[in-house]
């Protein structure tokens, strides 16, 4: 581990996984939508919404894979590595009132390079809403 309880690449082998749960409020997509400037209407506004095929608001996709970054920032690797890449496929809506649970999984180990490249998924209740693929640059301990 490193100095700031994160796994140095040395410490990783596939099939390691962590996760973070979170209720998405209806204050939090109010929150984002200011945050990131993203103002559809399909996020905000529940006379709008409601005409779309999601029949009512729906949380911005991107706010739900923040919980991604909170799984890879806080657990695994952890703290002390670095974003590098993440792929990202919306498979069903986020609502408000829904409980979020991102789930990372260490697929490949690159120790040469420091990289890490995991498995990302958000469910709800069980069902797929968001999966991809990260990139990590972790510390090692090699270097410390
Ligand atoms: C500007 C920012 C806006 C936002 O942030 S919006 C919020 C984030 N996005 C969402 O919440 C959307 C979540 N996704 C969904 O709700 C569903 O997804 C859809 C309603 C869009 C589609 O669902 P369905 O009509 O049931 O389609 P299917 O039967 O699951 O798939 C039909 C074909 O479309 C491909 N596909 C579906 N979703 C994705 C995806 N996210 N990325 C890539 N491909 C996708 C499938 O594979 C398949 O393809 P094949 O017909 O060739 O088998």
């Amino acid at each position: 581990m490193n100095p700031r309880n994160g796994y140095d690449i040395e410490d990783l082998q596939p099939g390691m996984s962590g996760s973070v749960s979170k209720t998405v409020t209806e204050a939090d997509i109010v929150l984002f939508a200011g945050i990131s400037t993203d103002v559809n209407p399909v996020h905000i506004d529940e006379s709008y919404a409601v005409t779309t095929p999601f029949g009512g608001r729906i949380a911005h996709g991107i706010l739900s894979a923040g919980f991604i970054s909170a799984v890879l920032a806080n657990k695994l690797p952890g703290p002390g590595t670095i974003y590098l890449g993440q792929t990202l496929r919306f498979k069903a809506p986020v609502r408000p009132g829904d409980t979020v649970t991102a789930t990372v999984t260490v697929k490949e180990v690159i120790v040469g390079k420091r990289r890490c490249i995991l498995d990302t998924v958000c469910t709800v209740d069980g069902k797929v809403v968001i999966e991809g693929e990260a990139t990590m640059l972790c510390t090692s301990s090699a270097a410390a």
